[in-house]
């Protein structure tokens, strides 16, 4: 029998979009399905942020992280690793883009300089990708950032790797790994015979995700937008208010299976 295993998004997702990224907290009504989800369910948050910070937001052990798009995983219940190898699977990690630390960091400390002077830029140093945020900068500064962002390109060249997401630029490490990457590696490793999994989330980003499930034909995606947009998820749902109520169904169906 098929067992259904649940890969959730965090921001956008799980807690609202707001101005400030470091303030994007969930509810407590949303901790505590999410605790109820990670009791019934092999659970999984995937998200672009660094994993521990991921982590500080949702404070719930019983689930695996996958931080930095899907390039810093973690599994559920394994100590912290201590070993500098990118594959510690004893440990249930993987970092698959651990060689280019010091590049991403180096991009970190060149976003900070080059953006001080405009206002509302914010740089999230997420530990395998870096993010300039410009949700809170001016029109008119919008072509200052633009102008980073094609500087940056211009001199690492194929050494990083630029995605969009909502009202923000992200330097990835130049590896081939993405969400998508991510939830197949997880799925691998939870050691379910027969998964069905369900990937809920809202960005560009987890389009990759959707596109693996659909291909595999072992799981939907469930894209979280107002709007009507092309995705590869089956099914939409508008909000994380709306999110939190599938999960509560979710959990009341399992309970009474
Ligand atoms: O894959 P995700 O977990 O969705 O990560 C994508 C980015 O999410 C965060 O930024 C977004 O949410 C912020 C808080 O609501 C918002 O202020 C920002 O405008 C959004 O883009 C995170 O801060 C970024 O680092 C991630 O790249």
């Amino acid at each position: 029998m098929k067992e259904i295993i649940i890969f959730l998004d965090y921001d956008g997702t799980l807690s609202p979009i707001v101005t400030d990224p470091d303030k994007a907290y969930i509810s407590d009504e949303m901790r505590e399905v999410l605790k109820d989800v990670a009791v019934l369910f092999k659970t999984s948050i995937v998200s672009g942020r660094a994993r521990a910070k991921v982590f500080d937001f949702v404070r719930i052990k019983e689930m695996n992280y996958a931080g930095s798009h899907g390039m810093d995983i973690k599994l559920a219940s394994t100590t912290e690793s201590t070993s500098t190898s990118e594959i510690d699977e004893d440990c249930g990690s993987y970092q698959p883009a651990q060689r280019h630390t010091a590049m991403i960091s180096r991009v970190f400390d060149t976003l900070l300089h080059v953006t001080k002077d405009i206002k509302g830029a914010k740089i999230e140093h997420n530990i395998f990708c870096v993010s300039l945020h410009y949700r809170n900068c001016s029109e008119e500064d919008m072509p200052r950032v633009q102008k980073v962002v094609e500087n940056i390109l211009e001199e690492l060249k194929d050494g990083v790797k630029l995605t969009n997401g909502k009202m923000v630029y992200e330097f990835r490490a130049p590896i081939v790994w993405n969400k998508g990457h991510a939830v197949q590696y997880i799925q691998g490793k939870l050691g379910v015979e027969d998964p069905f999994s369900i990937y809920i989330g809202d960005d560009q980003t987890d389009e990759d995700a959707f596109q693996v499930l659909r291909e595999r034909k072992n799981g939907i995606g469930i894209l979280v937008s107002e709007a009507s947009r092309t995705t590869r998820a089956f099914f939409s749902l508008r909000d994380p208010s709306q999110v939190m109520e599938f999960l509560k169904m979710l959990v009341s169906w399992k309970r009474n299976c």
